[in-house]
């Protein structure tokens, strides 16, 4: 059924996730490969409803944030995720389910029910996992975006989040330290990525 590649590129926020995975977009499209990029939360209607969260995410209760992460994965999961996995392309996601667990865990969810709430969501063949010290990453967001930090992007939030990242132990998890220059850390993914191609014998990574 499955036929494509899953990577999914995780980690706190200011690590460079976005810029990084636009970069392997090219790479792999480069090499041949179909690619389709996303994100999470998505564009949809669950998606925007959470952006709506970022200017204040005391308008909600925890398992209400959940329940919105999991519905806007839901939608992504049927509309762009499994069909594009069925017609073999490789699918870029910025952020997945392994966000759910970091932040909705540390705003005092149950990691493991976190877990189990996605049973239904294809699992990743490669998690990138771009680790940074949260004041840096902070710096980054107030420093170089020019952006004042939201809800989600506090530090001592981000503290909590980036220590659940630490514990999980999946093995589909490759971790990448995502300081130094923005080629450097694209370097440190490709080798990731080819791996995985070569190791699935992937059609474009021959
Ligand atoms: N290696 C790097 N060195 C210096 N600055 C970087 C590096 N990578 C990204 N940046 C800059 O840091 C900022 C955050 O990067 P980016 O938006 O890619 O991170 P992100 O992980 O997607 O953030 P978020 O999770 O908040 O969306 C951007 O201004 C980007 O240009
Ligand atoms: C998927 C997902 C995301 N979040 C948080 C993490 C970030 O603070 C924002 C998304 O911001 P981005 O700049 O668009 O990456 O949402 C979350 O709390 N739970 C999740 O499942």
């Amino acid at each position: 059924m499955k036929q494509g590649l899953l990577i999914a590129l995780e980690g706190i926020d200011g690590t460079g996730k976005s810029t990084q995975i636009k970069l392997l977009a090219d790479y792999l499209r480069q090499k041949g490969c179909e690619v389709v990029v996303t994100r999470e939360p998505t564009d949809g209607p669950w998606g925007r409803r959470i952006r709506e969260l970022y200017k204040d995410r005391s308008s909600c209760t925890p398992e209400e944030e959940l329940e919105m992460f999991i519905n806007d994965r839901r939608d992504h999961v049927r509309e762009v995720i499994e069909p594009a996995l069925a017609s073999g392309k490789i699918v870029l996601t910025d952020r997945y389910y392994f966000s759910t667990a970091a932040y909705q865990g540390a705003a005092g969810m149950d990691v493991d029910h976190i877990f189990a709430c996605n049973r239904f969501a294809p699992q990743p063949d490669l998690v990138i996992l771009l680790s940074m010290d949260p004041g840096t990453s902070i710096r980054r967001i107030a420093e170089i975006r020019g952006e004042k930090p939201n809800d989600f992007e506090q530090v001592d939030q981000l503290r909590q989040v980036a220590a659940i990242f630490d514990s999980f132990n999946h093995p589909c998890i490759c971790r990448v330290p995502a300081e130094g220059s923005v080629s450097l850390v694209q370097e440190r993914i490709r080798k990731h990525v080819d791996t995985l191609l070569r190791e699935r014998n992937y059609p474009c990574g021959q």
